[in-house]
């Protein structure tokens, strides 16, 4: 993460936070190894005894997501994710004219935030000072009004369905990607209060390990507790995403250039629904069978939404939502599956490099060429953890 706009928007603890573990922060004694300046420790050591020192980027992107309603100030959503109000006495100093703004509403403010995001770690207070403290601060924590608890960052400077209305593109048009496919685009909002979520992507891209129940396939089928999955994770997989305009997508410049880059030449739209997706109970079945295709699986939702279930390097489901806005690639090989949820809508825009093939093939696979180049590009890299063997 590079700062390149000096106060473009404060950052939460929780980034600074993660860009300083990015960077090698870490509790290691010695701090010799690593490029952190002393006084970046300084900020790391305040900030693992702040309530950041627990949240996880999940966590705060859920608590942006769910606070949008009660339409806060970016100062007042900054400050509530630093300090964690726990209780009405520690918010309503960092909410202004709170009781008018939201009365009663104020409580379930709380209860999100304590829902949502979690306990700050505990403070080894020594004996002779705990009476002075409890004096200075309501439950430990210090609540004064003015103060917008940021680590100050802008300091840190560091370097087989129906389909309708086909498209074919020229392929000639088409240049092969480099890299960074999944680079948002320069110059765009930076920080996660103007986004609203750390990543805008994930707004309408989200995932997590599934439990194991036999329940509706349409249900969401989170564990207990929920166990996200970043998009960056998702991408270890092979699976890429983007947040895309939905609303304008036939003048979209940015589809477009996604569309060049990595030689999408096929266009369709695919609706899954009863009405109009002829045999629907079949497809429908169809498509929640784990399979994989021999080439690259283009989703782009349009409207409404629907789950992308993908296995993990371990073997495990990982649900992948995507709504309005999101766009996802299932590598080649990938074993896979789709379902609608609860809303019973998806319409889809399906993108394929040449003329599109939607064979699918069912689980075990294992001998397909597809399936052993994915084993090899994404299971088996370092750090990629265990490889899993499907035809066992
Ligand atoms: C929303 S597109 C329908 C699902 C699909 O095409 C597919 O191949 C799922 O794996
Ligand atoms: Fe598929
Ligand atoms: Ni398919």
């Amino acid at each position: 993460m590079k700062i390149k706009e000096a106060n473009a928007g404060a950052l939460t603890n929780f980034e600074v936070l993660d860009f300083l573990r990015s960077r090698g922060a870490s509790k290691d004694p010695t701090r010799v190894i690593v490029s952190i300046a002393p006084s970046e420790f300084k900020v790391y050591d305040y900030l693992l005894e702040s309530p950041a020192c627990n949240q996880t980027k999940e966590q705060v992107n859920e608590f942006l997501t769910r606070c949008k309603s009660y339409k806060l100030a970016k100062a007042e959503v900054l400050n509530i994710i630093n300090l964690r109000p726990s209780q009405l006495v520690e918010i309503v100093p960092m909410i202004e004219e709170s009781e008018k703004r939201f009365g009663e509403k104020l409580e379930e403010l709380v209860n999100l935030v304590v829902e949502v995001l979690p306990e700050p770690p505990k403070k080894a207070v020594p004996e002779e000072e705990k009476n002075e403290v409890e004096e200075d601060t309501v439950d430990g924590k210090n609540t004064d009004e003015d103060k917008t608890e940021t680590a100050n960052p802008e300091q840190i400077d560091e370097d087989q369905t129906e389909t309708t209305n086909p498209e074919q593109i020229d392929e000639d048009q088409t240049e092969e990607n480099e890299d960074g496919e999944q680079m948002e685009t320069k110059g765009e909002k930076k920080n996660s209060l103007d986004m609203g979520v750390l990543d805008k992507r994930e707004e309408v891209i989200q995932a997590w390990y599934m439990d194991d129940s036999d329940e509706d396939q349409r249900l969401p089928h989170h564990r207990e507790p929920k166990e996200f999955v970043s998009l960056d994770k998702l991408a270890e997989l092979g699976v890429l995403s983007w947040r895309l305009d939905a609303d304008n997508y036939e003048t979209d410049e940015e589809l477009k250039k996604i569309r060049e880059e990595r030689g999408y030449s096929y266009m369709d739209f695919c609706e899954v629904c009863p009405e109009k997706l002829p045999n629907y109970e079949e497809k429908i079945k169809n498509f929640f069978e784990e399979h994989l295709h021999t080439d690259e699986e283009i989703r782009y939702c349009v409207a409404g939404s629907g789950y992308f279930d993908v296995r993990d390097h371990t073997d495990k489901w990982i649900r992948v939502w995507v709504k309005k806005g999101g766009m996802i690639v299932l590598p080649a090989g990938i074993y896979h599956r789709f379902t609608l949820d609860t809303d019973n809508y998806i319409k889809a825009m399906r993108l394929f490099v040449g003329d599109p093939i939607w064979t699918p093939f069912n689980r075990p696979h294992d001998h397909l060429p597809a399936r052993k180049e994915y084993i090899e590009n994404f299971l088996q890299k370092e750090g990629g953890g265990q490889a899993v063997d499907a035809a066992a």
